[in-house]
């Protein structure tokens, strides 16, 4: 019954702190690594538990809550104990979709069936990942990599596996959904995750500024009938919907350098470890060492402002694009962040002690105050 479930989804002593942290679900600033500390390693549950309570989904799609906390905590648990693709990563991701998703261009775009998709699809895109690239899995002749025929192997890896932990009688939280919407959830959510492959990442920002062009077109139409001029984007196809939610996840997913410089390097120091990891394994077994996985010739700031430059930089824009003047915080952290990687690089030469280059220099406030100037 209600009252023996506890108020963010999981036990802790640390109830009110976490009340404190889940103040802030709507803020991009929200800090998930205290969300973990504090929900006791069950970021993924509390976070997609208050979100679905916040957005009503539990009333909505007459969603069982035990059974809701039931799916999470397994969910939760099938995530492994890696350094980046871990638990946090998915509540970080799932949060920030959430966030994505209460901008006022959005306001009307989408259905609570294809809320409740891309919060699902958020949740689950990474679990079960075994902290190595999908290339490792195929150079290493993997059981992943023959099963999924070299395609897209992690990503339909955690669909699958999360998938068949719905099938659990005691998980089933969307068993109240019609067939019909159970059919469309699974179908938003396989489009969504298998399109947060880096592969496809070419292919999304090829057709991102033509689609973007027509939507704005079509809003500036729209908008010419009424007065208020910050419409929200309205969509009459489901593949137009699910093609913006496609973008909103792969943006989530590569949204640590939009984020506050503590939080990011934290993310910096993750990826790198478990990078760092794949090219140990890489060397030991005399394959090639792959891009930024080799820690004896690692320059972790320049592979960020490279990853910034070619990769996360004009994603954002295009998405900044979009919502103007709404996702201004994410570019401006871009900015900030790149240029801070910049200043370490050139204070590197004029350092005279010999600093260890394979770790992430974990930042100091002093040198950010410099660098706001
Ligand atoms: C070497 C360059 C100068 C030129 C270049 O081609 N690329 C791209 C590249 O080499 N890639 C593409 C992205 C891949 N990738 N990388 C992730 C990732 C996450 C957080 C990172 O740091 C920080 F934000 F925490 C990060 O930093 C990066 F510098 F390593 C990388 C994930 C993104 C989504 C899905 C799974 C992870 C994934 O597939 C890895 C291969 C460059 O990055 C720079
Ligand atoms: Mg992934
Ligand atoms: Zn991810």
């Amino acid at each position: 019954s209600m009252d023996t479930i506890p108020r963010f989804g999981t036990e802790t002593p640390h109830e009110a702190k976490l009340a404190e942290l889940m103040d802030n679900i709507d803020a991009w600033g929200l800090n998930i690594f205290d969300v973990h500390n504090y929900s006791q390693s069950h970021s993924l549950t509390s976070v997609m538990y208050t979100i679905f309570k916040k957005r009503n989904l539990i009333e909505t799609f007459r969603i069982s809550p035990q059974k809701l906390i039931n799916y999470l905590v397994t969910l939760e648990s099938h995530y492994l104990d890696v350094p980046y693709h871990c638990s946090i990563h998915a509540a970080d991701v799932t949060q920030a979709i959430h966030v994505l998703l209460l901008i006022p261009s959005f306001e009307n775009t989408f259905t609570d069936l294809e809320i409740l998709a891309a919060l699902f699809a958020a949740a689950i895109h990474d679990v079960d990942h075994p902290g190595v690239t999908n290339q490792y899995l195929i150079n290493s002749d993997n059981e992943l990599a023959l099963m999924y025929n070299d395609t897209s192997v992690l990503e339909n890896h955690s669909l699958a596996v999360a998938f068949k932990l719905l099938q659990n009688e005691d998980c089933d939280f969307i068993e109240n959904l019609s067939d019909e919407q159970r059919k469309i959830l699974r179908q938003i959510s396989i489009d969504m995750v298998l399109a947060t492959d880096m592969s496809k990442h070419g292919a999304i920002m090829q057709t991102i500024q033509s689609f973007h062009q027509s939507l704005k077109a079509k809003q500036c139409k729209d908008s010419n009938s009424n007065s208020s001029t910050n419409d929200s984007l309205v969509l009459t196809e489901q593949k137009e919907r699910v093609q913006l939610l496609r973008e909103m996840l792969h943006c989530a997913d590569l949204s640590n350098p939009t984020k506050h410089l503590s939080i990011y390097t934290q993310w910096v120091d993750r990826i790198m470890d478990e990078f760092h990891y794949q090219g140990d394994r890489e060397r030991s077994a005399g394959m090639p060492i792959s891009p930024m996985c080799n820690r004896r010739t690692a320059d972790i700031e320049m592979a960020q402002i490279g990853f910034i430059q070619a990769i996360v930089e004009p994603l954002w824009q295009m998405w900044a694009q979009l919502v103007y003047p709404h996702c201004q915080q994410m570019l401006d952290n871009i900015d900030s962040n790149r240029q801070w990687y910049e200043y370490q690089i050139s204070n590197r030469s004029s350092r005279n002690n010999t600093s260890d280059k394979t770790t992430s220099q974990s930042h100091d406030s002093k040198e950010q105050d410099k660098l706001k100037g």
